[in-house]
C-alpha cells in the first residue's frame, strides 16, 4: 500500500489513565478546530479502569497554520485529565537513519520500498561498521557513513554515531547491525531505535539464532521487530512472523529462508512506526 505523506491531515495519539469522557473531549476538540475525523482507533486495558490508548487521524485545511492552537487546546484539555498526547502533521515524513553491518537484505528492502514510495519516511543517512554496502546505498542517493566498531571498547565509535544522528533523525533502524549498543548510546541519541532480530523472540536471544534453531530442531523459524532497550533483544515487540522449517534444512538454509521473513517483518514495523500506529506501553506495544 502506498502510504505517502498526507496533506492537511493530522495524527493525534492520546494515552493515559482511562476514565469516562476522553473520547468525547477529543472529538469536541477536533470539532472546535474545524477538523474532520477520518479514522479513530481506541483500546482500553480494562473496562473498569486501567489504561486508555487512542489514535485519531483528522483532516483540517491549512493544518500547519492551525497546529499551534490545536496543541495549546490539547494541553489545556487533556493535561488536567492526566493524558499524554502527541500531534503530528502527516505531510511531514519522519527522518529514518539505518544502521547495518554486513548482511544487506534488510537494508536493501528498506531502500527499495522507500524508492517505490511505500515507506513515508526520508532517509538522511546509512551508517555501517563495514564498507560492503556503501556502493549500494549511494546508488539510492543516500549518504553512507563508515564507522568502524571493532574491539571491546566501542565508545569512540558510538560517540561518532551519536554525533552523526544528533538532531538529524526521528528514529533509527538497526537493519542487522550486529553490535550491542551501550546504555549511554541509547540515552545519547534520544530517539526510538527499531531492531530486526532474526528469531521468533523470546526464542534464541543474542547472536547466531539460526544455528541455535538448527541445533534445537525447531519446526518454525521467525523474525521479530522490536524497540531497542538496554536489555538485549528484550525490548517491546512491534511485529513478528514465522516460516516453516524441517529436519532437512541446514542452518544456512534456515538463514536463507529466514531472510524473507526478516525483510517483511521489518518493513511492516517501520511503516507502522512511521505512521504513528505503535504506542509503547511498558515493555509491550499497542499497534493500531
Ligand atoms: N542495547 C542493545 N543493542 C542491540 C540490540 C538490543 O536489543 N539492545 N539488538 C542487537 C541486534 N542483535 C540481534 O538482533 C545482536 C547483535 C549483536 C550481538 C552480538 O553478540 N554482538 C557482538 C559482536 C558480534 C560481531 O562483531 O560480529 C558484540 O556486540 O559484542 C547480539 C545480538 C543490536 N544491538
Amino acid at each position: 500500500m502506498h502510504t505517502g505523506p498526507q496533506r492537511d491531515q493530522a495524527c493525534l495519539i492520546v494515552h493515559g489513565p482511562d476514565r469516562p469522557g476522553i473520547v468525547a473531549a477529543v472529538a469536541a476538540l477536533v470539532t472546535r478546530h474545524e477538523g474532520n475525523i477520518v479514522s479513530l482507533d481506541q483500546y482500553s486495558t480494562d473496562p473498569t479502569g486501567g489504561d486508555f490508548f487512542q489514535r485519531v487521524v483528522f483532516g483540517r485545511r491549512d493544518l500547519a497554520v492551525a497546529m499551534p492552537d490545536i496543541e495549546a487546546d490539547l494541553a489545556q484539555t487533556l493535561g488536567p485529565m492526566g493524558m499524554e498526547w502527541s500531534l503530528t502533521d502527516r505531510s511531514v515524513p519522519k527522518r529514518m537513519a539505518i544502521m547495518v553491518s554486513t548482511s544487506d537484505h534488510c537494508l536493501l528492502e528498506l531502500l527499495w520500498r522507500h524508492r517505490r514510495g511505500e515507506l513515508p519516511v526520508t532517509i538522511p543517512m546509512v551508517i555501517s561498521n563495514h564498507t560492503n554496502t556503501a556502493e549500494d546505498v549511494r546508488s539510492f542517493g543516500v549518504p553512507f557513513f563508515h564507522v568502524p566498531s571493532a574491539g571491546p571498547d566501542k565508545s569512540a565509535a558510538e560517540a561518532e554515531i551519536v554525533k552523526l544522528l544528533a538532531g538529524n533523525v526521528d528514529f533509527v533502524v538497526l537493519a542487522r547491525y550486529m553490535q550491542i549498543l551501550s546504555p549511554d548510546f541509547l540515552d545519547g541519541i534520544g530517539v526510538p531505535l527499531i531492531n530486526i532480530h532474526h528469531s521468533f523472540l523470546p526464542a534464541f536471544i543474542g547472536a547466531a539464532p539460526y544455528r541455535k534453531a538448527k541445533e534445537r530442531g525447531v519446526k518454525l523459524i521467525g523474525a521479530t521487530a522490536h524497540y531497542v532497550t538496554k536489555d538485549l533483544d528484550e525490548g517491546p515487540i512491534i511485529e513478528q512472523d514465522v516460516a516453516r522449517a524441517t529436519h532437512a534444512h541446514s542452518a544456512a538454509d534456515l538463514q536463507a529462508r529466514g531472510a524473507y521473513v526478516e525483510r517483511a517483518v521489518l518493513s511492516r514495523a517501520v511503516e507502522w512506526h512511521a505512521t504513528d500506529r505503535v504506542i509503547r506501553h511498558g515493555n509491550q506495544t499497542i499497534v493500531f
